[in-house]
């Protein structure tokens, strides 16, 4: 089979996986030890994007009534991050699961000679956690969090790092994603993105943000690539 593309880079959170409901557990047990009230299913959604620290500071500026300036230099940030980390990793795979056609479409695509790489925000501690509970590390030839470069999506530096090691020219890459973040990721490293409607993309439609296609689900993403 003659695919468009040799190398395609998958956001996580809500592109592969639906992650949200877990998280939003993880960031109640520990608002609920730290004597803060519960947030909602749509505030984390909503907050998804910018990495689980970011989450954790948005869900504590909320409860506490602060700018999220504050809440990352407060004394208190540390020890509360703490907290989230292990209730996170104990909530990592209860009650996430990959979007329809997502396993059977990497597996096609990895069979095919494609690269494959998660770029996602969240951090590598929680990334390896979520892509082991599903047992999808194998998948990939390569996992950037948002902790492996000193700066996130929408910086183009790990889409670089990845046409590097895998001697792809530029045309011959795809972003898969989610969001803005995603589609600014794709744009600032010259690649084409393709967006998936169903993720989190801070309560906007993702049509807004102009990607290349907007695909429906995975099955789709096979289709288009096989032509
Ligand atoms: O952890 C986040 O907030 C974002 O993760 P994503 O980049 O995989 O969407």
């Amino acid at each position: 089979m003659s695919l468009p593309y040799d190398l395609i880079l998958f956001d996580l959170d809500g592109t592969l996986i639906e992650t949200a409901p877990e998280i939003a557990d993880a960031v109640n047990d520990t608002l609920s030890e730290c004597g803060r009230p519960g947030v909602s299913q749509q505030q984390v959604n909503d907050w998804i994007g910018h990495g689980t620290r970011e989450l954790l500071i948005q869900a504590l500026a909320f409860t506490d009534e602060l700018s999220a300036h504050e809440v990352r230099h407060s004394n208190s940030f540390a020890a509360i991050e703490a907290v989230f980390t292990r209730h996170y990793q104990r909530r990592c795979g209860t009650r996430s699961h990959l979007y329809p056609h997502v396993s059977e479409t990497l597996e096609a695509l990895r069979a095919a000679g494609v690269k494959l790489v998660v770029m996602t925000n969240k951090e590598g501690r929680y990334t390896q956690t979520v892509l082991e509970a599903h047992r999808m590390a194998p998948l990939f030839d390569r996992v950037i969090s948002g902790d492996t470069f000193p700066v996130k999506k929408p910086s183009p530096i790990g889409i670089e790092a990845c046409l590097k090691q895998f001697a792809t020219a530029r045309e011959r890459a795809l972003f898969v994603g989610d969001s803005s973040i995603d589609v600014a990721t794709a744009r600032a490293g010259g690649i084409a993105v393709w967006a998936v409607p169903y993720g989190y993309n801070m309560g906007e439609p993702i049509e807004a943000c102009q990607p290349d296609r907007v695909i429906p689900d995975f099955s789709v993403l096979t289709r288009l690539l096989t032509g």
